[in-house]
């Protein structure tokens, strides 16, 4: 069997599309322009290409951008204040503070001083505890990525077994919600689990997100089993060149698109399904602070 590539640039493309014209709507209709400011603290240079790719995917949805660069010795302080302002400020609708911050910030405090409605990156203990427990929430924008491609790649996904390896705050647990708010059984897995290859082989869906380049071999795939790859590491490539490197994902791709009914790519699967869905998150923040419908198919 060779597996179906789930095309994420593509899927991700309708995403933005749809986006693009519920804004049109909201403009024409109701005269307003979401808008999503972005802080950045440093100069990681894969956090500054992630932040220029969200300004612009967000222009170019006609939604309002506002970019903070901060320099890397910013106090706690500051950025404390910086998100007072934003919280404040009516015509920002979503707030999103890039992580990782550096050492002397407290990422938890940063993140629980986001007003939880425009907190459009779902990571507030308010939107945790309201996902949790089924309530309207925001919702974490790689899982909510991960979950639009699976309900267009099976439909249903009531009764499969679904395991999560993999048990961060910002994919591991919010997809476990997710996926068992879809009725699945759920089981999240991480590095202590015992037997991982045998779980892995008893799961329909299986969620790979604990950052370790090609750790889950295509012999731990349930043959037509669902496989979405969140893991994003950066590998030495000397077949590429001295100094070149490539992006992997923590599943063997090769080996396991052999087994797997359906599978995202690195890159090119999750990956880009994270910023249509921060633009998503970002109109169903401003629908919500309007008290208007939010919009079909770009919520959970
Ligand atoms: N506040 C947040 N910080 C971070 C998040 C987040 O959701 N909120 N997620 C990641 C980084 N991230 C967005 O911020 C992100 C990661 C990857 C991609 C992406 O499109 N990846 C491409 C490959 C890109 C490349 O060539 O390097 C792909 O997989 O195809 C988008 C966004 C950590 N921080």
């Amino acid at each position: 069997m060779t597996a179906t590539i789930i095309d994420g640039k593509a899927f991700a493309a309708s995403v933005r599309e749809k986006v693009a014209e519920h804004v049109t709507r909201l403009q024409e209709e109701h005269g307003i322009t979401p808008g999503l400011a972005v802080v950045l603290v440093g100069e990681d240079p894969a956090s500054q290409v992630y932040v220029r790719n969200k300004g612009k995917q967000t222009l170019e949805a006609g939604m309002n951008s506002y970019e903070h660069k901060l320099p890397v010795e910013t106090s706690e302080a500051d950025l404390l204040a910086l998100v007072e302002k934003l919280n404040a400020d009516p015509a920002v609708h979503g707030i999103l503070v890039q992580l990782p911050l550096p050492d002397h910030i407290d990422e938890e405090k940063v993140i629980n001083s986001i007003t939880p409605a425009k907190d459009v990156d779902g990571f507030h203990i308010l939107n945790v505890g309201l996902l949790g427990t089924g309530q309207k929430s925001m919702v974490p924008c790689t899982p909510l990525g991960c979950l639009m491609m699976l309900r267009d790649q099976l439909g249903s996904l009531s009764g499969l077994n679904a395991v999560v390896v993999g048990r961060s705050n910002i994919v591991g647990k919010p997809m476990a919600q997710l996926l068992l708010r879809d009725s699945c059984t759920v089981t999240i897995a991480h590095s202590r689990t015992k037997n991982l290859a045998d779980v892995c082989r008893g799961a329909d869906i299986l969620v790979a997100a604990v950052g370790r380049p090609r750790m889950i071999p295509g012999d731990w795939v349930k043959p037509g089993a669902t496989v979405i790859d969140v893991g994003i590491n950066r590998i030495d490539a000397p077949e590429k060149g001295e100094g070149k490197t490539r992006l992997v994902g923590d599943v063997d791709f090769d080996s396991a698109k052999e087994v797997a009914g359906a599978i995202t790519p690195v890159p090119g699967g999750v990956g880009p399904m994270t910023i249509a869905c921060l633009l998503a998150n970002t109109v169903t923040a401003c629908c919500r602070a309007n008290n208007l419908p939010e919009p079909e198919g770009l919520t959970a």
